[in-house]
């Protein structure tokens, strides 16, 4: 269906550029998030065409698996795989050294697994999510197991962090994750050396993972909009 909509029509045009990079016979990382699933979507597209053949994907969530089953891609798991060509996936802000926050969708830990494995990391964004410096317009999201919620938010405030539990939308209660855990989003000041934090935070008993993705991606896409055309700027 077409769309008026800035947004969504940087978010299509950015999807179909990723899909784009697929090659027949490719094990490819498939991202979450609603940039991600139009990837999905085409590259199933492609697939139904004969333009490209011999695909399989490894969902990095329940949504990522559901999608890829409607649009007919076929699915493997890490543990039967050597390599993996591409991934594709979102992001909630990019840093001009092509550092991440992720875990918008609450998926970051599976995300970080899979888009870490990629031989090409391939990140999907509309302009909105460019940021000079990480943490300026999203919070940073901390996936922790629920038994250590209260200890891991008090290790994030003597951070410097401001940490607030993710809750539930049309859902009483937390966001649950795919792996049963919870979501802390925490609001930092300011983000001086992602690395280091990254790494500090993972360190806090009963941490998953955080979303900073730090010299993870290899290509940011960007999904730019001019007078209602859209079109993808690579860097
Ligand atoms: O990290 C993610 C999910 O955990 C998403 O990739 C991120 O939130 C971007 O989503 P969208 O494309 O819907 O803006």
């Amino acid at each position: 269906m077409t769309t008026t909509d800035p947004v969504k029509l940087m978010k299509q045009e950015v999807g179909k550029a990723a899909a784009s990079k697929v090659k027949s016979g490719m094990i490819v990382g498939l991202g979450t998030g609603s940039t991600t699933a139009y990837a999905i979507e085409y590259i199933g597209d492609r697939l139904k065409s004969g333009e490209i053949e011999n695909i399989v994907g490894i969902p990095t969530s329940f949504q990522a698996e559901v999608l890829a089953r409607q649009y007919g891609i076929p699915l493997t798991t890490l543990d039967v795989i050597d390599h993996m060509d591409l991934a594709i996936d979102g992001a909630d802000e990019v840093d001009p050294n092509k550092n991440l926050i992720k875990g918008g969708g609450a998926a970051h830990t599976r995300e970080k697994i899979v888009d870490s494995l990629a031989d090409q990391f391939i990140v999907v964004v509309d302009s909105g999510k460019l940021v000079d410096r990480l943490g300026s317009t999203f919070l940073l999201p901390v996936e922790a197991m629920p038994m250590a919620i209260t200890t891991v938010m008090k290790a994030l405030e003597k951070l410097g962090g401001k940490p607030q539990l993710r809750m539930g939308v049309k859902k009483a209660g937390p966001v649950i994750t795919d792996q049963g855990n919870m979501v802390i989003d925490v609001k930092f000041d300011s983000i001086d050396n992602p690395a280091d934090l990254e790494k500090t935070i993972n360190n806090i008993p009963g941490v998953l993972e955080n979303g900073l993705f730090v010299g993870v991606a290899d290509l940011i896409l960007v999904g730019e909009v001019k007078d209602g055309q859209p079109s993808v700027r690579e860097f």
